[in-house]
This record gives C-alpha cells, sequence and structure tokens, in this order.
C-alpha cells in the first residue's frame, strides 16, 4: 500500500494534536458539532460520567474489585448507561461520526487498495454509518451493511448500496467479503475478542484472497508510524481503563487473537496514532 499521502497525513496528525491536547470527547465531537454544542455543555452532557468515574478511579485500583470504574461509579456497564441516557449516547455518536468522518476520508482515498474484489462489506459496531456511507459512497458496487444495536441505527437511512441492520455483534454478523471493526475490539477483553474474530470469519463468504476483516485500533508498539503517538496512546489506554473492560494492544497481543480464532495471516498500516490492520482467514 502506498503510503499516506501529505494532505491526509497532516490531516491525521491534526486529529491526533487535538486528542492529546484537548478532552478527548470534547474535540471529537468539537469535530462534527462545535457549531452546535459548546465545549462546556459537551463535558457537561457526555463528560459526566467519565468524570464521576474517574473520581472512583483511586479506591477502584485499591479495592481490586472486578468491573469498571464507570460501573463502580454509575452501577451499569456503558452500554447500559447509554440505553437509559439517550441524550449521553448520542452525543458519544456523534462524537464516534465526528472520528470517522476524519478516518473515512484517509480509508477511501490512501487505503482504496484494500477494497479491491470486495464486493460486500459489513461494518459492525459501526455506529450511526459515517465510515459505512463513506465506502458506498466511494465504492457503488460494494454493498454495505452497518451493523449496531438497535437504539444507535433506529433512525438511520440507508441508500441505494447501504442498509442499517440492528443486533449484537456477538449473536451474529451478515455474511460479506470483508468485515469491518473500527474502534471495537479495543472495547472487549480477550475472551470477547476471541467470540467476536470467530464470528466475524464465520461471516466472510470469499475465504480466499479478497476475504478479510479490517481492524482500525492501536497497535502499540508498532513502529512503522513517522510520529512517536505513545503519550496519546496512553492517554486513550486511561480512557479504556475507566470506562470499557477492553484494552490497547501490542502486536504480539493481535496476533495471538488472529492466531487464536483461526485467522492465517495479517498486515498492519499505520493511520497517525492507530493503525488499519487487515486479517486474512
Ligand atoms: C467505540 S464505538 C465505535 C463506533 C464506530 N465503529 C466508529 O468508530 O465510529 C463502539 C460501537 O459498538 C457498538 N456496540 C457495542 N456493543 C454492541 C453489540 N453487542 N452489538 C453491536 N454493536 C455494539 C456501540 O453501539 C458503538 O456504536
Amino acid at each position: 500500500m502506498a503510503e499516506i499521502g501529505a494532505k491526509h497525513e497532516e490531516l491525521l496528525q491534526a486529529q491526533a494534536h487535538l486528542y492529546k491536547h484537548t478532552n478527548y470527547y470534547a474535540n471529537s465531537m468539537s469535530l462534527k458539532c462545535a457549531v452546535e454544542l459548546s465545549i462546556p455543555e459537551i463535558i457537561n452532557h457526555h463528560g459526566k460520567p467519565m468524570t464521576h468515574s474517574q473520581l472512583v478511579l483511586s479506591g477502584w485500583i485499591k479495592g481490586g474489585e472486578g468491573g469498571t470504574p464507570l460501573e463502580a461509579a454509575h452501577g451499569k456497564g456503558i452500554w447500559d448507561y447509554g440505553l437509559e441516557h439517550p441524550d449521553v449516547s448520542n452525543l458519544f455518536n456523534e462524537a464516534m461520526a465526528g472520528d470517522s468522518s476524519v478516518v473515512s476520508s484517509v480509508l477511501v482515498t490512501e487505503c482504496k487498495a484494500m477494497f479491491e474484489g470486495v464486493t460486500s462489506l459489513v461494518d459492525v459496531g459501526g455506529g450511526i454509518g459515517v465510515i459505512g456511507r463513506a465506502i458506498a459512497e466511494a465504492f457503488p458496487h460494494i454493498k454495505c451493511h452497518v451493523l449496531d444495536r438497535p437504539q444507535v441505527v433506529a433512525s438511520c437511512k440507508g441508500r441505494e448500496n447501504l442498509e442499517f441492520a440492528a443486533g449484537d455483534m456477538f449473536q451474529g454478523i451478515p455474511s460479506a467479503d470483508a468485515v469491518l471493526l473500527k474502534w471495537i475490539l479495543h472495547d472487549w477483553n480477550d475472551e470477547d475478542c476471541l467470540k467476536l474474530l470467530k464470528r466475524c470469519r464465520e461471516a466472510i463468504v470469499s475465504k480466499e484472497k479478497v476475504g478479510k476483516v479490517i481492524i482500525i485500533d492501536i497497535v502499540m508498539d508498532h513502529k512503522g508510524g513517522n510520529h512517536d503517538s505513545t503519550e496519546l496512546q496512553l492517554m486513550l489506554v486511561m480512557m479504556l481503563v475507566i470506562s470499557v473492560d477492553g484494552r490497547e494492544r501490542s502486536e504480539h497481543e493481535w496476533e495471538k487473537l488472529f492466531m487464536e480464532s483461526g485467522f492465517t495471516s495479517y498486515k498492519i498500516t499505520p493511520l497517525a496514532f492507530r493503525s488499519v490492520i487487515e486479517v486474512f482467514p
């Protein structure tokens, strides 16, 4: 794959800089909706569950209890919290969409070679469909599905080659040539990741040549990038510790998951502080 072009490299680095130097959620949302909401409003809405969770962090570390600090603070996990607080859930979805609008512009241009031969794709946990829509528009011959929880996709509208599917990714994934997982696996522990990767493998129809899982996530120790993103990556590690039972992984940890879930090879392409990992059956 060609190196990321200068224009997109600049865009990705600007995004990484924003993440590093401002409140992460505030700025990922600010990419999309700063015009509609002030930063204090954003922090007050979405930041609340996160700040409350950070306040219990010390007790959580000393107590050594199970669950996440967010569960300790709110009595439920992040996705159930969102179910009961639609305003927070909507802002979270907007934040993810803000991030995805930057990533998708790079994906469909600089990484278009990875879509060669692909005729169908499912974006698992694809939120409100920013990446799915970008792929559907850039590659009209690819039939795209976006799978997410019912309340996330309820009001999403498809287009000719884009459909939304409501469901639980652990129960089933629609069949496709390619399965995309952006910022999904880092939310889950190894056991859940193995379940999900096995589901993805079952869903891939073309096992030879075009069949693949495309993962967009952090590879902690990958040396392929042009910039040192360690500080930013560690900040995101803290966000995960607080909010989910997941983790950022090293290349060795990723490889172990891929092999244990039945995949045979993988290829990593750095994308600023994250990477695109193509995983082959
Ligand atoms: C961190 S967000 C990433 C969203 C999107 N991939 C992106 O990067 O913009 C994780 C997504 O996983 C979805 N999700 C969580 N549990 C799920 C499940 N069991 N089945 C389907 N989607 C799920 C959430 O609703 C959320 O949209």
